[in-house]
């Protein structure tokens, strides 16, 4: 099986409940996937933000919300964001450095996909009058049809918004064709989930080298890229492409927690750099997606599954 595949399956075998409620209270693996996490509140996570900013780095707020499963929560999830736009506003050093990464599944995209707009819409608008951008995460194969049909009804709506190409999906190009445009901001990353066969790339290198064809396409258009990856090799390629494009409008993205001396040394060469921000208390699926993307964690999280069973 290959190693994408089997990391696919562990994440779904430590996100069942009965393996959750275990894991989440086994204290290495929680200090471990709580690394990822910029804090359990909005008030925590913008004391981290500003850490950023004063350390030279802008920034991406994203609320850990639950898949919205009616329209009360995903009113809450609305609520919530709202509040980081004012939390934000109400700190003058972090003008000109923030962004909203919204994931529409909170914002209630099963409920109605016309809610989850309607939800983005009210989000975008009061982040557009603070100055603030938005970007809309892929949530996966499993959501990415129904989030690209809001998506495209708010990039007439706000040409601004940002959006995100997994180079692992194989449409990623035909994505980049329909998406490029002037000054668009496009995010582009290798993916974290795999879908059916049909719909991602499997093998790691096969999703590098549609990550190189994605990077030279997004690098040589006129859109505005947002690399958002930790690999070395993708970091070194957009630096030399950037210098013979002579492109200074680039900006690299990493999480939270990962390779943080690397994210000072762009900003120290003088790049664009923001880091995102995840925050709340609903931390344990995407911890636990960031531990099993990285092979050093998987013996630590075998271990504990072991010890349950
Ligand atoms: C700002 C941002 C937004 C993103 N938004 C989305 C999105 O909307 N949808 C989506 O599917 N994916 C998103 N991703 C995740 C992305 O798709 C990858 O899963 C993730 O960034 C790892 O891929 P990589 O390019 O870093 O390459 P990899 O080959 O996975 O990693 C390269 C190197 O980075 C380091 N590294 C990578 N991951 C970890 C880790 N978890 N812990 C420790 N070290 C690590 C290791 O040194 C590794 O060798 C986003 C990533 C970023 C940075």
């Amino acid at each position: 099986m290959s190693p994408i595949r089997s990391r696919e399956r562990f994440f779904d075998l430590l996100t069942t409940s009965a393996v959750s409620t275990w894991v989440s209270s086994t204290t290495p693996v929680r200090e471990l996937a709580r690394g990822y996490i910029a804090g359990d509140n909005l008030g925590v996570a913008m004391e981290v933000a500003a850490d950023q900013v004063f350390k030279g780095l802008n920034f991406s707020v994203r609320f850990l919300a639950d898949r919205a499963t009616d329209r009360h929560q995903a009113a809450a999830c609305t609520a919530e964001a709202l509040a980081a736009i004012n939390a934000i506003r109400a700190r003058p050093e972090l003008t000109g450095t923030a962004e909203l990464s919204l994931a529409l599944t909170g914002l209630g995209l099963d409920v109605d996909p016309v809610l989850a707009h309607d939800n983005a819409v009210t989000v975008i608008g009061a982040a557009q009058e603070a100055g603030i951008l938005v970007t809309i995460d892929d949530e996966g194969p499993g959501d990415h049809d129904a989030t690209m049909q809001v998506q495209r009804r708010l990039l007439k709506e706000y040409p601004d918004t940002g959006v995100v190409v997994q180079a692992a999906r194989h449409d990623s190009l035909d994505q980049l064709d329909e998406l490029i445009t002037a000054g668009r901001r496009i995010r582009l990353c290798k993916g974290s989930y795999t879908g059916p066969p049909s719909v991602t790339l499997i093998r790691p290198h096969d999703i590098d080298l549609r990550m190189a064809s994605c990077l030279r396409t997004l690098l040589t258009s006129p859109a505005r890229p947002l690399i958002a990856t930790h690999d070395p090799v993708f970091v070194a390629i957009t630096e030399r492409m950037m210098s013979s494009l002579g492109r200074t409008d680039v900006e690299f993205q990493m999480l939270h927690g990962i390779r943080p001396l690397e994210q000072r040394r762009l900003v120290d060469v003088g790049r664009r750099m923001r880091v995102y921000l995840p925050y709340g208390t609903n931390w344990y699926e995407y911890g636990i997606r960031r531990l099993v993307e990285r092979p050093a964690n998987l013996w630590l999280l075998s271990r504990s599954v072991v010890r349950h069973r």
